[in-house]
């Protein structure tokens, strides 16, 4: 049943209910990210990552705005000792710190800090009517929840140092075409398409996703010998499962995997 926070819709979705499904829903200020709505966000992910349950989340915004960034109007009046010492921003990396896959369905602006959650997502899916950028230099400022370093990494320098020096907005096909973006879709189908995915996600073992998603996170820290020591060791200890010996041994006997995620 879903739960309703001032800021966050919550719920859990799919036939087997183990998708949780966050939906920012602050819509009248297209889901600027403020301190209580970043809050609850957190508090949702606490609560999926503790649920055995759940093996996929879907974090999506409404149909006009995934997140049109941080809360300009709260952020204002801000000085740089309570940004600096109060760590201003530090606790958005909840969604980055997720051991779970999380899927971002983007319908609508994407812009700023709402680009950049989208980016600590695994998997971003846009509608058609998508649109990314990073506009802080109109404000005097520069992303600060990860734009600079995660947009280089997505897309290339070329095309985020233009996006983030330009304030110009990317549409749903180029970034796709860019490989920001893993699928578009016309836009009453994104969160569906993504709800989709994730069950089909969290009906493998729970162990194994984590393990993959570390090993590939991974390839974003390291260097490629030390990239593929670290995948290497992450895919020995999948021996060390119960969920590597059925997945083999169902292969072998022709039948369908029952993983417990031990
Ligand atoms: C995290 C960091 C460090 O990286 C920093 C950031 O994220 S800074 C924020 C970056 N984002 C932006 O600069 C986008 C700001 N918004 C816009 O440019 C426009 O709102 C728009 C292009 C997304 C949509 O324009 P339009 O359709 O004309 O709607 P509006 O009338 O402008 O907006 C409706 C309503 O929402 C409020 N709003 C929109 N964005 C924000 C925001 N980021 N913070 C606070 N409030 C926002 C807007 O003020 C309107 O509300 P009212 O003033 O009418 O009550």
């Amino acid at each position: 049943m879903a739960t309703e926070g001032q800021y966050v819709i919550t719920d859990k979705k799919g036939e087997k209910q183990n998708v949780g499904f966050i939906q920012l829903n602050r819509r009248k200020a297209l889901n600027a990210l403020c301190d209580g709505l970043m809050k609850e966000v957190s508090d949702a992910l606490d609560a999926f990552e503790k649920d055995k349950d759940v093996g996929c989340i879907v974090l999506t915004g409404g149909d006009k705005a995934f997140a049109a960034g941080a809360d300009i109007k709260e952020m204002k009046d801000r000085e740089f000792a309570e940004v600096y010492s109060g760590s201003f921003l530090s606790n958005w990396d909840r969604l980055a710190r997720c051991k779970k896959p999380v899927i971002a369905a983007v319908n609508g602006y994407a812009l700023g800090g709402g680009c950049e959650i989208a980016m600590m997502c695994d998997i971003i899916y846009a509608g058609e009517n998508a649109q990314f950028g990073q506009p802080e230099i109109t404000l005097g400022t520069i992303p600060g929840a990860g734009g600079t370093q995660r947009l280089c990494k997505a897309i290339g320098k070329s095309k985020a140092m233009e996006l983030i020096l330009t304030a110009d907005r990317m549409t749903a096909q180029e970034a796709e075409k860019s490989g920001l973006v893993s699928k578009v879709f016309p836009i009453d189908q994104t969160v569906n398409e993504a709800i989709k995915t994730a069950e089909k996600i969290a009906g493998f073992s729970k162990i194994t996703s984590a393990m993959c998603k570390e090993a590939v996170n991974a390839a974003y820290e390291l260097s490629l010998q030390e990239g593929l020591h670290f995948e290497k060791r992450i895919f020995h200890a999948t021996f060390a499962t119960a969920d590597r010996k059925e997945g083999m041994t169902a292969f072998s006997e022709k039948r369908k995997p029952t993983f417990t995620d031990n």
